[in-house]
């Protein structure tokens, strides 16, 4: 029995090899293969291999960016703030590193300024520029908290990202509806129990 007899991209050019399989040739146009291979394949599926490429640009296009950068530009107009910043319910769309299947979820990102602030569009631009490469989410949590920190050099930073992983709720284990929590504080947030309960009570509520 052929190894690839389920192999949906199975063409005529393969059953000339194994004369066995029907011969479909004349019920198919015969089209270049984006990578010069004499292929035919559906009418359907033709561009298939240029869009997927496409999209993976797009959908892996934090490798393209250094979430540094969006921290750069910030204010210092800020009338003499000093609390907890935080913009919750960043919604992502990253991708695991083990199956590269979809992890979906959202962020809460929360910083102490000292005497500065960053546009808040920044911080969502920072949990996208990481989320949009393969992850594991623990590594992802511990990115951004680590970003802001470093390039901010505020008092404080939390971040907690609550997401699905298809790879365990389509598949493999199959747990429709579980979500993984992660965590990462630094500074005032993780130490000063006030204000890291004050983040955890923002985030979750
Ligand atoms: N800690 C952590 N684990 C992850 C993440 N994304 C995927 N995983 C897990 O990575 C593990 C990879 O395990 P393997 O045993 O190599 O892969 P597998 O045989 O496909 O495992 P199953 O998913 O259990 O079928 C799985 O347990 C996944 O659930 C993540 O972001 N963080
Ligand atoms: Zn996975």
């Amino acid at each position: 029995m052929d190894p690839h007899r389920h192999d949906p991209l199975w063409t005529p050019h393969d059953r000339r090899q194994h004369p066995r399989l029907p011969d479909r040739r004349r019920s198919r146009r015969a089209h270049p293969d984006p990578l010069g291979r004499r292929r035919s394949r559906p009418r359907r599926l033709i561009d298939t291999p240029a869009r997927v490429a496409r999209s993976y640009r797009e959908l892996f296009a934090g490798y393209e960016v250094d979430p540094r950068e969006y921290l750069e530009r910030t204010f210092q107009e800020v009338g003499g703030y000093d609390e907890l910043v935080i913009l919750k319910d960043i919604r992502f769309v990253s991708f695991c590193e083990h199956h590269m299947l979809p992890v979906v979820g959202k962020a809460h990102v929360a910083y102490l300024p000292t005497d500065r602030v960053v546009g808040i569009s920044k911080l969502a631009r920072v949990v996208r520029g990481f989320a949009r490469r393969l992850q594991i989410q623990e590594k992802m949590t511990a990115d951004i908290a680590r970003t802001i920190h470093e390039v901010l050099r505020p008092e404080g930073v939390g971040v907690i990202i609550e997401a699905e992983h298809s790879c365990m709720t389509m598949r493999g284990v199959d747990v429709p509806g579980a979500s993984l929590i992660t965590s990462h504080l630094i500074g005032v947030v993780r130490d000063d129990p006030r204000t890291r309960e004050e983040f955890m009570r923002l985030a979750r509520g």
